[in-house]
C-alpha cells in the first residue's frame, strides 16, 4: 500500500489521518537551505526513520514538525494539526526527546517526571499512575530519588524518554535518541519503541546516522542529504533496489581507473569508488566475483581485498549521494555496538 495515497483502515472501518505529512518543507538559515522541499507521509502507527549524515537536515526538519522552528516554506501537519497555524495543538499531541535535553541536574528523576506532568495539565494521580506505567522504561529503581547530576548518559536518556511519554502522545519524536549510549543502553532503547509503537500504536518518528538503527527499528526509512529526502522505503526494499550483491575492492593505486574495467563487464550493474574502494553492484554475486577478479588483475591495480557481501542501507546512500554515509567514526561505534552494519 502506498502511504502516500491510503493508510490502513482502522478495526472499526474508516480511514487512519497521517500522522504526520510535509509537503516542499523548507528551512533557510543565512543562505544556506538546511531543508530544502521535503514531502512526507508517516501513516499513524509507523516507526519512520530519518536516516542522514551529520549536518544533513534532520534535527532542522523534526524541529519544524515538532512546531519549535518556523519554517521558510511548505507546510506540514502532525496529529492533524498544522504546525504554523496551530503549534499549540501540535506540541499537546507530541512527544518529543530532542538532542538538547532539559534536564536540570539538581533536580530528581521523580521532580521532573512531576513537573512535566502538570505542564501538561495532568492530576497528581494521574502522574502517579503514568510515572508507575512508565517504571519498566525508566529502570531507575531508588535512583529516580536521586538528583539527574548523578545519572549516567543512558540514565539521562531513558529519563527524558519518560518525559516525552507522559501525556501518553500519540506521536513520538526521538532525535538521534542513542548517540553515545553504550551497546546496552542502545539496545534497551530500541527495544521500549519497539514496546510503545506495538503496545501503544505510537507512531514514531526517529532521526538517526546510525545505519543498523534505521535497519532494526524503522518499518520505513527517509534518507536525508543536503536538506534534500533522496530516497524512501522500507529498509528491505531501499536494498533490494540497488542489486542483490555487492562486490567490494579496496585497491592500492588508482581506483578510478580500475573501476573503468568493471563498469564494462556484463555481470556488474553499477560501480561507486569512494578513495581506495570500489563497490560494484551485481545481480548474482558468486558468479560475478571471478569476472570482477580478473578485470581488476587487468588494469594492474593491485588489490588488497575483495569480499561479497549483501547491500546495507549505506549502500543505498553511496548510490543516491555518491558518498558513504557511514563515516570511519560511525563504522567503529556500530562495530562497539554489534557487529557490523548490514
Ligand atoms: N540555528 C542555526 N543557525 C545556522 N545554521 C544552522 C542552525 N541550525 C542548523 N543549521 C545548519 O543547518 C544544517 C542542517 O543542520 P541539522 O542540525 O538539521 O542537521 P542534522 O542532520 O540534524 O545533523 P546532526 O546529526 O549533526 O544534528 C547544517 O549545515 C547546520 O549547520
Amino acid at each position: 500500500m502506498d502511504p502516500r495515497t491510503a493508510v490502513s483502515p482502522p478495526p472499526g472501518g474508516g480511514l487512519v489521518a497521517p500522522a504526520i505529512t510535509a509537503s516542499g518543507l523548507r528551512r533557510r538559515f543565512g543562505s544556506r537551505w538546511a531543508v530544502d522541499g521535503v514531502d512526507l507521509c508517516v501513516p499513524t502507527g509507523e516507526i519512520y526513520g530519518f536516516l542522514g549524515p551529520n549536518g544533513a537536515g534532520k534535527s532542522t526538519t523534526v524541529r519544524m514538525l515538532c512546531a519549535l522552528l518556523t519554517p521558510s516554506g511548505g507546510s506540514a501537519t502532525v496529529a492533524g494539526h498544522d504546525v504554523a497555524s496551530d503549534p499549540v495543538g501540535v506540541h499537546l499531541a507530541i512527544g518529543a526527546a530532542l538532542q538538547a535535553t532539559a534536564i536540570d541536574d539538581k533536580q530528581t528523576g521523580l521532580e521532573h517526571l512531576e513537573l512535566q506532568g502538570r505542564l501538561y495539565g495532568l492530576r497528581g494521580p494521574e502522574i502517579r499512575r503514568r510515572i508507575a506505567e512508565l517504571e519498566n522504561l525508566i529502570e531507575l529503581g531508588d535512583a529516580v530519588k536521586r538528583p539527574a547530576g548523578t545519572y549516567s548518559g543512558g540514565m539521562k536518556r531513558r529519563l527524558d524518554l519518560a518525559l516525552a511519554l507522559i501525556h501518553n502522545p500519540g506521536v513520538l519524536f526521538l532525535d538521534e535518541p542513542t548517540t553515545g549510549l553504550d551497546p546496552v543502553s542502545r539496545f534497551a532503547l530500541w527495544d521500549e519503541v519497539r514496546r510503545l509503537n506495538r503496545e501503544s500504536g505510537t507512531t514514531v518518528f526517529l532521526t538517526t546516522q546510525y545505519l543498523e538503527e534505521a535497519d532494526e527499528l524503522a518499518e520505513r526509512v527517509g534518507i536525508i542529504s543536503d536538506g534534500k529526502l533522496v530516497a524512501e522505503d522500507t529498509p528491505d526494499a531501499l536494498k533490494r533496489r540497488i542489486g542483490a550483491d555487492m562486490v567490494v575492492a579496496h585497491v592500492d593505486g588508482d581506483a578510478e581507473s580500475a573501476a573503468v574495467g568493471l563498469r564494462a563487464l556484463p555481470e556488474v550493474e553499477g560501480v561507486d569508488v569512494v578513495g581506495s574502494e570500489i563497490t560494484a553492484r551485481v545481480g548474482d554475486g558468486p558468479t560475478a566475483v571471478t569476472p570482477v577478479a580478473v578485470a581488476l588483475a587487468n588494469a594492474g591495480v593491485p588489490v588488497q581485498s575483495l569480499t561479497l557481501r549483501r547491500p546495507t542501507l549505506d549502500d543505498v546512500f553511496l548510490s543516491v549521494t555518491g558518498q558513504r554515509l557511514a563515516g570511519d567514526q560511525a563504522h567503529a561505534e556500530l562495530a562497539t555496538a554489534g557487529g557490523a552494519p548490514r
